[in-house]
This record gives C-alpha cells, sequence and structure tokens, in this order.
C-alpha cells in the first residue's frame, strides 16, 4: 500500500519508507552499534571506582560482588586502592570518550551517506516523472521538497542512529543493571518510565501535526518566492510587489503560527520531564537511604545507583528533543515519499535501433483534465515528408507535437513511430529518433558550448564546432567574449531570442535524428532574425521527416503539406480554412 494512503502512519514507519537506502550501509551500521554498546558497558563502570573507594577506603566495608572480585585479584588496599579507583575511573572514561567519537562518525556518516542516496533519488525520480505531474506542481514547492526536505529526513535519520539507538541502549542496559543490584532499587529507578513515555507519545502526535503544517507553508513560502523571482520583470513592469508581498504574508503567517505551536510545546514538554525526574531521583533517594539504613546496601552501592539513575535521565532528555526532530523528519518524510510513489512512464519495449522515419496519429484524443484538447485526430506523416500544422491559437498543435515527443500519453488512440506504437518504446528511443527546437529554446547555466553539447552529450568536440557552424552559432558567438566557452547566466540571459533559437538548432543538428519537430521555433523574431534562421533550419530539415507547427509564411513555404487544424480537429484538405486574416491562410498554401 502506498504511504500516502496510509490513515496515520507512525513516526517511525515513516521513516522505515526508507530502511532500503540503509543495506548499503549494514557494516558500518553494526559496527556503530557495538560501538555504543562498548561505550555503554564503559559508562556502566565509571561509577564503580568511586564506590570501591566509598566503601573499600573511607567505609572500610567488607567488600562484595564485583568490588571483591577486583581487590582480591589486585591484592591491594588503602591507598593502593586509591591509586587503582583513580586509574580505573580515567580509563573507563576514555574509554567511554572514544567509543562515543567512534560510533558518532560510524552512525552520522551512514546517516549522511543514506540521505544523500535519497536527495540522488528523488531528484532522478523527477526528472523522469511525466508532464502531467510537473504541469501540476510548482518549481519552488517541488525545489523545497528536494532540498529543506531530505535535509529534515537527514536530520532524524542521524538522530534516529546518533541519539535514539544509543539513547535507549543506555536507558534499557542501566534499568536491567540497577534492578540486577537490587530489585528495589530498580522497581523505583523504573517507576518514572510510564509517565514519561505516554507523555512523549502525546507530545509527538501533537508536534507532528504541528511539523506538517509549518512544512506545507514553507513549501507553499518557496513556490511563490521561485515563480515570483522567476517573473521578476514583470513584477518590476507591472508593479505588482504589493500583491506579492501580501500572498506571501499570509503563507509566511501561517509558518510562523506553526513554528510558535512547536515552541509551545516543547517548552511545556521540558519542565514536565523535570518535573518526572526530580520525583524519581528523591524516591530512589528515600528508599536508597532507607536500604542503606538498614543495611540492604552499602552507601557505595547507592552511589552506584544514584549515578545510573541520573545517567538514565541524560538519554531521556535527549529523547525528548529527538521526537521533535523526528516529527519533521517523518512530515518531511510523507513529502519526500510522495514524489517517489508517482509511477514514471515504463516503456519498455526494446526497439530495433533504426526504423523508418514516419510518425502517424491514428484517433488520438487527448484531455489534460480540463476537457477534450485533440478529437480524433488522424495524421500521416511519411518518412522524408514535411508537414506543417497550421491553426487559430489554442487549437491543438504544440499538443500534436508534445504528443509525438512523448511529452503526454493520448488519452485515447495510438501514436506511431516507423509503425511503432510510442507507449512501447524506450524513452532513450526517442530521444535518438526525435529532435525538438520549442519555440523559445531553453538555455542551462554554463557555457554555449555545454549548451549544444546537450543534444548529444558524446559529440566530439569538432561536431559540436561544425553544428554550432552550419546553425549559425559561431556567426554570433565571435563577437561573445570568450567565444563559444562564454559562460551564460540562468535561463540563457546574455543571448537574444533568435541566438537562443540557433544554439536550439545546433542542438538538434547535433543530435542528428530523424525526425525533427519544431514548435514555432521562428515566432517571437523579427523578419531580419527570421530569415537568419530559416537557412539554419532548411539544413535541419534536409533529409529528415519534418513536423512543425507555424504561423509564419516564410516556414509555411517549406512544407509539402499543411494541415490545419481548429478546435482539436484536423480540417480535411481543400476545405476552406477561418475566414479571419490569419497568416495560416489557404493562401499560404505550397502548391
Ligand atoms: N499542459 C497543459 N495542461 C492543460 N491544458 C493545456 C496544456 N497545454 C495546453 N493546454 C490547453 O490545450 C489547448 C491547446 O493548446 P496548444 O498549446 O496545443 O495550442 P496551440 O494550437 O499550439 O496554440 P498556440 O498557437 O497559441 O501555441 C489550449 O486550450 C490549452 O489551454
Amino acid at each position: 500500500m502506498r504511504l500516502t494512503q496510509r490513515a496515520e502512519p507512525t513516526l517511525l514507519s515513516t521513516l522505515w519508507r526508507f530502511r532500503s537506502y540503509g543495506v548499503p550501509h549494514r557494516g558500518r551500521l553494526a559496527l556503530g552499534v557495538l560501538c555504543r554498546v562498548g561505550e555503554l558497558l564503559a559508562d556502566l563502570a565509571v561509577p564503580w571506582p568511586i564506590a570501591l573507594v566509598i566503601d573499600g577506603v573511607l567505609g572500610h566495608h567488607r567488600l562484595h560482588g564485583p568490588q571483591a572480585v577486583v581487590v582480591d585479584r589486585l591484592g591491594v588496599s588503602g591507598g593502593g586502592l586509591l591509586v587503582v579507583a583513580a586509574a580505573a575511573s580515567l580509563l573507563f572514561t576514555l574509554l567511554s570518550g572514544a567509543l562515543d567519537y567512534l560510533g558518532d562518525r560510524l552512525m552520522n556518516s551512514a546517516g549522511e551517506r543514506i540521505t544523500a542516496n535519497i536527495r540522488a533519488d528523488v531528484f532522478s525520480h523527477l526528472l523522469r516523472l511525466p508532464m502531467t505531474f510537473h504541469d501540476r506542481r510548482s518549481v519552488g514547492e517541488l525545489t523545497s521538497r528536494m532540498s529543506s526536505d531530505t535535509n529534515r529526513i537527514e536530520d532524524s535519520l542521524v538522530d534516529v542512529f546518533s541519539t535514539l539507538l544509543p539513547g535507549v541502549l543506555t536507558i534499557v542496559g542501566l534499568a536491567a543493571v540497577i534492578t540486577a543490584l537490587d530489585w528495589r532499587l530498580g522497581l523505583v529507578a523504573m517507576s518514572a518510565a510510564p509517565l514519561v513515555f505516554f507523555a512523549a507519545k502525546r507530545y509527538s502526535r501533537l508536534t507532528r501535526d504541528a511539523a506538517r503544517k509549518r512544512r506545507a507553508a514553507e513549501g507553499q513560502l518557496a513556490a511563490l518566492t521561485a515563480e515570483t523571482i522567476t517573473g521578476i520583470r514583470t513584477v518590476h513592469v507591472v508593479g505588482t510587489q504589493d500583491v506579492h508581498e501580501e500572498e506571501f504574508a499570509g503563507y509566511n503567517g501561517a509558518a510562523l503560527r506553526a513554528g510558535l505551536r512547536s515552541v509551545d510545546l516543547r517548552a511545556r514538554f521540558t519542565p514536565l520531564l523535570e518535573a518526572t525526574s526530580a520525583c524519581g531521583t528523591a524516591a530512589l533517594l528515600l528508599v536508597g537511604g532507607y536500604g542503606a539504613l538498614q543495611g540492604w546496601w552499602t552507601a557505595g552501592i547507592l552511589v552506584v545507583a544514584l549515578a545510573y539513575f541520573r545517567d538514565m535521565l541524560r538519554p531521556l532528555r535527549s529523547l525528548s528533543r529527538l521526537s521533535l526532530t523526528l516529527t519533521a523528519g517523518a512530515a518531511s518524510a510523507e513529502r519526500v515519499a510522495e514524489i517517489l510513489d508517482v509511477p514514471t512512464h515504463h516503456r519498455t519495449v526494446r526497439a530495433p535501433s533504426r526504423v523508418e522515419a514516419s510518425v502517424r496519429l491514428e484517433n488520438v484524443r487527448l484531455d489534460y483534465g480540463r476537457g477534450q484538447v485533440l478529437t480524433d485526430l488522424a495524421l500521416d506523416v511519411p518518412a522524408g515528408s514535411r508537414v506543417a500544422l497550421s491553426g487559430p491559437n489554442g487549437a491543438g498543435k504544440s499538443s500534436v507535437l508534445a504528443l509525438v515527443a512523448g511529452l503526454y500519453r493520448p488519452t485515447a488512440g495510438r501514436v506511431l513511430i516507423g509503425g511503432l506504437d510510442l507507449e512501447t518504446l524506450e524513452p532513450s528511443f526517442l530521444r535518438r529518433h526525435i529532435a525538438v527546437v520549442l519555440q523559445d529554446t531553453f538555455l542551462f547555466s554554463g557555457s554555449v558550448f555545454a549548451n549544444v553539447l546537450l543534444g548529444r552529450p558524446d559529440a566530439s568536440t569538432d561536431e559540436v564546432v561544425q553544428a554550432c557552424a552550419a546553425a549559425g552559432v559561431l556567426e554570433f558567438a565571435e563577437g561573445l567574449p570568450e567565444g563559444l566557452a562564454t559562460q551564460l547566466g540562468d535561463r540563457g540571459v546574455g543571448l537574444s531570442g533568435g541566438q537562443r533559437q540557433r544554439v536550439g538548432i545546433a542542438r538538434a543538428l547535433l543530435r542528428d535524428s530523424p525526425i525533427v519537430l519544431l514548435d514555432e521555433p521562428t515566432s517571437g523574431l523579427d523578419l531580419a532574425a527570421e530569415r537568419a534562421l530559416v537557412d539554419a533550419l532548411k539544413l535541419l530539415m534536409n533529409g529528415r521527416t519534418v513536423l512543425m507547427t507555424t504561423h509564419r509564411p516564410a516556414l509555411l513555404g517549406l512544407a509539402d503539406r499543411i494541415e490545419t487544424l481548429v478546435g482539436g480537429r484536423l480540417l480535411p484538405q481543400g476545405a476552406p480554412t477561418l475566414s479571419a486574416p490569419q497568416p495560416f491562410s489557404a493562401t499560404a498554401r505550397p502548391v
């Protein structure tokens, strides 16, 4: 069952979802646990030298149990016993410190590695999720899940390994040893446990609710920030600063309220825990002191029991703080698991390495979820032909291209490449056979060269330079400070629209795929820029199957056939087009 469908997964079961990430690090984790056990044993030994001094040196009592064994073996008394006790105390403390350091390193480094793997998997999964997923999510929200939420998972995993495991080990170990010293002392020491347990359980439920609300509000804040900064030009031009500020204040307020609720809960829980521990200490003093007076145990044993009880309270306190990290981690784990639970497209059928470069749409329907966009569309683009789709805005032209590029799946019907159903083809097959030039080529930060290389990452430098020359990239790159090596800003800031399109064409040329999809590649360019681009596009179309959408006569003139799409349906060939003065009218159709 998917995690997101569960009514209320427990705190650890949410994190347990990620257990498979721990498997490769089990050796490191097991060694870490061993160090923790060693540390616990060293900690258990720490109060005994004090008891030895109280009972054996100061009290001159007859020693019992482990104290007697040690003294008999060493054959020392008086001053010699003092030296042995001091040396042992130092040794146990140093040993505990060394094992603490080793255990911490092993556990925390495993936690860090596990988180790095989760982060890598979430990113990789995000890149492969269908467009229908990305259409519904904002960039900021996903970025927040990728970074902040995985960081919180890391915090909680590290805490599970460095606080929870050792804490539980210490509490259980100490309780067992106090009971072994004397069952009456054990009973008193453990009497506080049920109260602490129920308080912690209630506390974790409340803090988890606050953590969920906080993460949701922070996600919305990140989404709003990313969107506003992306559209900062529009914000400046239209002057919408106040509107965005108001929206931000709403989400910020929600995050603040959830944060304050966590602070309040934490502030309430700590005194409750302190009160419980104070009661436990008082009871132990009372019973322990009475027992020492009655001769049930020595003063030294009472000191050991009190030291153990104090040592039990330390992890109890850190466990209470841990519940805050864990609840935040669990809320984040839910948000990350929500992404990992979305299935990617599974196209697993192996296709031949090369097929005929034809494209065919059979009775295709498409609905993005807001009504039918394409209706019973049948389109044939034989290998080597050039078909242009024309039609009014919103007719569905880009949607046809998106289907052929495999970005969306048709609601009904089939899309075929070389006679093979796209549904059954691996994404890598599509990438090899289809190159796409969009209306506005997206450039990543990095050099011009690196951006062209994305077309075929294994291409040689010569091939990239050739593609750049053919697409006219070299022409403008000569004027850039470092030619093709010039670094571009985010989204290719620093290049004009026409220059970005040339980089897009160079990418497509480098890919050298038999089918080319052009989605209004010259729209938004002036006539001179378009003319400069048309030559490069001619080269790209040469010998390839082309399906393009365009309103521009210069490109329509390059097509063998023009299909007109209106309201998601293709007009029959030769049918009169709309009477509106559109550039795609029949007059633009080549003979
Ligand atoms: N990702 C999407 N999610 C939901 N609806 C979409 C999506 N993409 C397009 N649409 C809708 O589908 C319809 C067709 O859009 P499409 O972009 O395919 O038209 P077009 O003919 O290419 O338009 P234009 O000439 O303006 O580019 C429009 O009503 C649009 O709102």
